[in-house]
């Protein structure tokens, strides 16, 4: 099995084989915090216009995501797993757009499959590899904003690669939390030192690390099966994440 580290957008249009497309603050770990509440399905798109039209399509959609990090006019949530943790989706459809992780996923079209990465399902990423035995594993850090790095995804791609090559990583999880809690991007995003703000809660810092909490993974698949009618009125390509048990 080769294992290729991709970085940011650019690294998404590169990738190929097994995708684990890796946004670790904050959309893919609050995925797994919405998909454990019940969601039915995530529906990860580019941009703002289109997650508008698909709720004028489907009034009954969660709107879910950011910019900058802060909630967006008219969404119902912003990308906080805080929020996502505390509240029930039974059976809903979320609309999901972030500057990071959905960009990921639109644009890693050239992988023969994609799943989302983050540490809070890392176990069940690797165990899914492993099972799968791609020839060729792609884990694309999306970053800040799909554009500049950001330690903590560069870290859960190194920490994902070495389970999958049977390595113990330097230092163990601990060591990661430690670098990431002085990391400067950190602090300036999850303002761990000052008040708790709307859209980014400081436990949102403890609920993206907490490592292994989920047993499933997020796969992306096309946005067919049983609401292809309504899919097809948006009048373009749509994917849903579908939760896997591992
Ligand atoms: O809201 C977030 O956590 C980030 C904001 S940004 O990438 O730093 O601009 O979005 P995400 O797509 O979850 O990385």
């Amino acid at each position: 099995m080769q294992i290729e580290i991709l970085q940011l957008i650019e690294g998404a249009r590169q990738a190929r084989g097994l995708a684990v497309v890796i946004d670790v603050f904050r959309a893919f770990s609050t995925a797994c915090y919405v998909m454990a509440n019940g969601a039915r399905t995530i529906v990860p798109v580019g941009g703002l216009e289109t997650a508008y039209r698909l709720k004028r399509h489907w009034p009954d959609a969660v709107l879910m995501g950011e910019r900058g990090g802060l909630k967006q006019p008219g969404f119902d949530y912003g990308n906080s797993p805080t929020h996502a943790r505390d509240a029930r989706f039974d059976g809903r459809t979320v609309v999901m757009t972030t500057s990071a992780g959905t960009q990921g996923i639109v644009n890693a079209s050239g992988a023969d499959e994609i799943v989302t990465g983050s540490f809070v399902n890392a176990g069940a990423i690797v165990e899914f590899i492993r099972r799968r035995r791609p020839e060729h594993v792609s884990l694309i850090a999306m970053g800040w904003g799909g554009k500049e790095e950001a330690e903590e995804d560069t870290l859960c791609a190194e920490w994902i690669a070495a389970a999958l090559q049977g390595r113990e990583f330097p230092g163990g999880f601990e060591s990661i939390v430690e670098r990431l809690k002085g990391e400067s991007g950190t602090n300036r995003f999850l303002d761990l030192d000052g008040e708790p703000d709307a859209s980014n809660p400081r436990s949102d810092f403890g609920l993206c690390l907490a490592l292994n909490r989920f047993p499933f993974v997020l796969r992306v698949e096309p946005y067919e099966d049983a609401e292809g009618a309504r899919a097809a009125e948006v009048g373009e390509p749509l994917s849903g994440l579908r939760r896997i048990d591992v």
